[in-house]
C-alpha cells in the first residue's frame, strides 16, 4: 500500500464515520456511501473498503492506540499499526495534524495489553468466548477471525461439474497464481479462490453455474443430507444460500419449501432461484414460525433445516461490524427465538424425519445450549452424530456430535449444527 491521496484518506474517514454512527450494518452503509460517491473509481473504493473494515476488524486496540473512536486518527493508527506504514511512506498523504497523531501513536507501547484488546473484542464477547474454550484457543479463535476470508464459489451441479468450473476459473485468472484456485478441501461442490473478486457479471455467475458460499454453509446442505423426490424445508431460508444448495443435492426432484419472514430475503432468493435452474422450490413469506400457513405441512417433511437467527458471530472475517453491534441483551433475546422456531419446526417434521439446526455463532448460548435444551424437551427426538452423517458422504471433517466449524481449523467461518431424528413411531396424529 502506498501513495494513497489525502482525499482518499478523507473519503474512508467520512465512510467509516457512517459505519461507526451505527446506523446499519457495514457492508450496507459501505454500499450506501459507494452510492452517493460514484466518482470513486474500483482501486478507490477498494482501498476505503479495505481501510475501513482493517480497522473495524481491529477497533479495540486501534482505540487504544489513538486515546479514542475518531475515525480519521482509527485510520492512521491502522495504517501505521496494522499496515506497518512508516512515516515516510505517509509523507504525502497526512497533514500536520495527523502526521503528529502518527508519531504518538507509532510510540504507544503496547505490551501487557489485555487480553480482550488482542482477541479485539468487546469485554462481555471475550469473557464469554474464553469461558467456553480457555484463553488460549478463544485468542487463536478470536485472531483467526481478524483475518480476511477467502472467497468460497459454491458449483451448481444441475449445471456444471467442479472440474469444468475450476479449470475456467484457472485458465482465466492468468494473474492469479493458479496453485491457489483450488478444490475446497471438505465440500465436494466447493471452489476457493484466494482473493474476493466481483463476478456478479462473470458467466459462470449469471449463467447460474457457481453462487458464492462459504464451504462451512456449503457443508450445512450435506449435513441436511436430502435425498430425491423427499419433502425439504428451509424454514429460514434468507436469500437461500442452504436452500439452492440443497435444491442441487436434491437434483430437482421431490418439493423444496423456503420460508422467511423477510420479504427483501426471499426476492433475493427468488432471482438466485431463476439462475439456479430449480424448478422444485416453493418459497413463502411467513409472519413467523407460528404463521398458521405451516399448519397444514405438520408432519410433512422429510428434513427440516433451522439455519437461525443468531448473533452472527461466527463470520468476523466478512462482518468484522457484528463484533461492535451485537450486546449480550440482543443474544438473550436470539435465545428465545432460537427455541421458538426449533420447537415449531420440530412439529414439521415427519416421523422418522429428521431436524438440522445450525447457526453461524461461535456462543454455546446459541450452539449447545439451544441444542441440549431442545434434546431435554423432545424425547420423541434423537441426535444423529453429525460426525457420521458427513462420513457417510466420505466428508473429511470430524468434530464430534455435533458439528462445529471454526476458521483456524478448517478455514471456513464458524458455524454449529446439530441433527435430530424423530422417533419412527411418532405419537404425531396422522395428517388431516
Ligand atoms: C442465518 S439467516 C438465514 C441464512 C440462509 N439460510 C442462507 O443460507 O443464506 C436467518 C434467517 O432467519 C430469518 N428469520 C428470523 N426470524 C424468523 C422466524 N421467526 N421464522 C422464520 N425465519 C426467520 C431471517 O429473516 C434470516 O433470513
Amino acid at each position: 500500500m502506498k501513495n494513497i491521496h489525502p482525499q482518499l484518506l478523507r473519503f474512508a474517514g467520512t465512510a467509516l464515520a457512517d459505519i461507526l454512527a451505527g446506523t446499519g450494518p457495514a457492508d450496507a452503509v459501505l454500499g450506501s456511501f459507494f452510492r452517493n460517491n460514484r466518482e470513486l473509481g474500483t482501486k478507490e473504493r477498494a482501498f476505503v473498503a479495505e481501510s475501513v473494515y482493517g480497522v473495524l476488524r481491529r477497533k479495540r486496540l486501534l482505540s487504544y492506540l489513538a486515546d479514542g473512536d475518531d475515525p480519521r486518527k482509527l485510520l492512521v493508527a491502522w495504517l501505521v499499526r496494522v499496515q506497518g506504514m512508516s512515516l515516510r511512506d505517509l509523507e504525502d498523504t497526512l497533514n500536520t495534524q495527523q502526521k503528529e497523531w502518527a508519531q504518538e501513536i507509532k510510540a504507544k507501547n503496547t505490551d501487557n495489553l489485555s487480553l480482550a484488546i488482542q482477541a479485539d473484542m468487546p469485554d462481555w464477547l471475550w469473557e464469554k468466548l474464553s469461558a467456553q474454550y480457555g484463553d488460549e484457543q478463544a485468542l487463536t479463535i478470536a485472531r483467526s477471525m481478524q483475518q480476511q476470508a477467502m472467497m468460497d464459489l459454491r458449483v451448481n451441479t444441475i449445471k456444471a461439474t467442479r472440474e469444468d468450473v475450476l479449470a475456467k476459473f484457472i485458465s482465466e485468472n492468468t494473474q492469479l497464481n493458479q496453485d491457489t484456485i483450488v478444490p475446497t478441501p471438505l465440500s465436494p461442490t466447493g471452489i476457493r479462490l484466494p482473493q474476493r473478486l466481483n463476478i456478479s457479471r462473470h458467466i459462470l455467475f449469471t449463467e447460474g453455474k457457481v453462487e458464492v458460499q462459504d464451504e462451512g454453509s456449503q457443508l450445512l446442505a450435506h449435513l441436511v443430507a436430502p435425498r430425491r423426490g423427499e419433502m425439504i424445508a428451509d424454514l429460514c431460508a434468507g436469500a437461500g444460500g442452504k436452500t439452492l444448495a440443497m435444491g442441487a443435492l436434491m437434483r430437482n426432484t421431490g418439493r423444496l419449501y423456503a420460508f422467511d419472514i423477510s420479504e427483501k430475503r426471499l426476492t433475493n432468493l427468488g432471482q438466485r432461484l431463476k439462475r439456479s435452474g430449480l424448478s422444485n422450490l416453493h418459497s413463502q413469506l411467513i409472519s413467523s414460525e407460528q404463521d398458521a400457513k405451516l399448519k397444514r405441512l405438520n408432519g410433512k417433511f422429510n428434513r427440516v433445516l433451522v439455519d437461525a437467527p443468531c448473533s452472527g458471530l461466527g463470520t468476523l472475517r466478512r462482518n468484522p461490524d457484528l463484533k461492535w453491534r451485537q450486546t449480550p441483551q440482543d443474544v438473550l433475546e436470539l435465545k428465545g427465538k432460537q427455541t421458538s422456531i426449533l420447537a415449531r419446526a420440530a412439529k414439521l417434521v415427519k416421523a422418522g424425519g429428521r431436524l438440522i439446526y445450525a447457526t453461524c455463532s461461535l456462543l454455546s448460548d446459541e450452539n449447545e445450549a439451544i441444542a441440549d435444551a431442545f434434546l431435554a424437551a423432545h424425547p420423541d427426538f434423537k441426535l444423529i452424530p453429525a460426525n457420521e452423517v458427513l462420513a457417510q458422504q466420505q466428508i473429511p471433517v470430524d468434530t464430534g456430535e455435533y458439528l462445529k466449524l471454526l476458521p483456524h481449523l478448517h478455514q471456513t467461518d464458524g458455524f454449529f449444527a446439530a441433527v435430530f431424528e424423530k422417533a419412527a413411531a411418532s405419537s404425531e396424529p396422522a395428517a388431516a
